[in-house]
């Protein structure tokens, strides 16, 4: 693969107290990524240093070829999910949102009409001047997305971001992920506890155990012979 293109993870090496994880692997533009793994495996640290709030200590991490790990999170081209916090409690969805655009949440008519319209596409028209506890939960994870959609960046991070919603509307979320990723082209790295989730939205996976993120895999065949950590891992070998 041509270094300039997409995410490049060049001999990086990350520390968090005893734990260490190496990874070394690219990821084309526009790639559809499940990050797979045990608990404690490092998938959100792997995760946290692509954002930027992990500085690896040896490595590289490259967008389009240029580095990017030494950029703060905010100037990286990334929008991140968590598993939860993605929303601050006490602004409305439009201040929310705003701060996706710019970090003092300071828009004006044409970056408000770009919010209307990111909540329009997630299915939440008119829910601007509501605050998070005035929505449903699966509307929380859809208005989270339209913050996602409005930052507007090419590489999309979701750290296992409707874990707590149930699995229907887990399905849901993942479809629309999957739409909105198709819509904008952007490479989607997401965190999952479950293979079904990898099934749906990713073309590739990424396994995280025993020290190392291994480059990425082609979902379906993985999952037809899964090899011995993802097979443990998965709870039938
Ligand atoms: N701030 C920290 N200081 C020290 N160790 C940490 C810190 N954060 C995480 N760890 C350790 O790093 C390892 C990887 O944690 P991480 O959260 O990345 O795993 P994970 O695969 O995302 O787990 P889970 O699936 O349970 O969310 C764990 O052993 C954890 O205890």
């Amino acid at each position: 693969m041509p270094e300039q293109d997409g995410l490049h993870l060049k001999q990086v090496e990350l520390m968090q107290g005893d734990f260490r994880l190496s990874a070394d692997f690219a990821l084309g533009a526009g790639a559809r990524v499940a990050v797979l793994g045990p608990s404690g495996a490092g998938k959100s640290t792997l995760l946290g240093a692509i954002a930027g709030f992990l500085d690896p200590v040896a490595g590289q991490i490259l967008w389009d070829g240029a580095r990017i790990d030494r950029l703060a999170p905010g100037a990286r081209p990334v929008a991140m999910l968590f598993q939860d916090g993605n929303l601050f409690p006490h602004l409305n969805l439009m201040r929310n949102l705003a701060l996706g655009i710019s970090p003092r949440g300071r828009v004006d008519a044409a970056g408000r009409a770009r919010i209307e319209r990111a909540l329009e596409r997630v299915g939440l028209e008119g829910m601007a001047q509501r605050r998070p506890a005035e929505l449903s939960g699966g509307q929380q994870s859809r208005a989270a997305l339209a913050r996602v959609l409005v930052q507007a960046r090419p590489l999309m991070l979701l750290d296992e971001p409707f874990a707590a919603l149930g699995p229907a509307l887990r399905a849901e979320m993942l479809a629309l992920v999957a739409e909105l990723q198709a819509e904008t082209g952007a490479t989607l790295l997401m965190v999952s506890h479950d293979p079904k989730d990898a099934e749906r939205i990713a073309d590739q996976i990424v396994l995280v155990d025993e020290g190392r993120a291994a480059p990425p895999a082609p979902t379906a065949a993985l999952l037809a012979d899964p090899p011995p950590g993802l097979r443990r891992y998965l709870g039938d070998g």
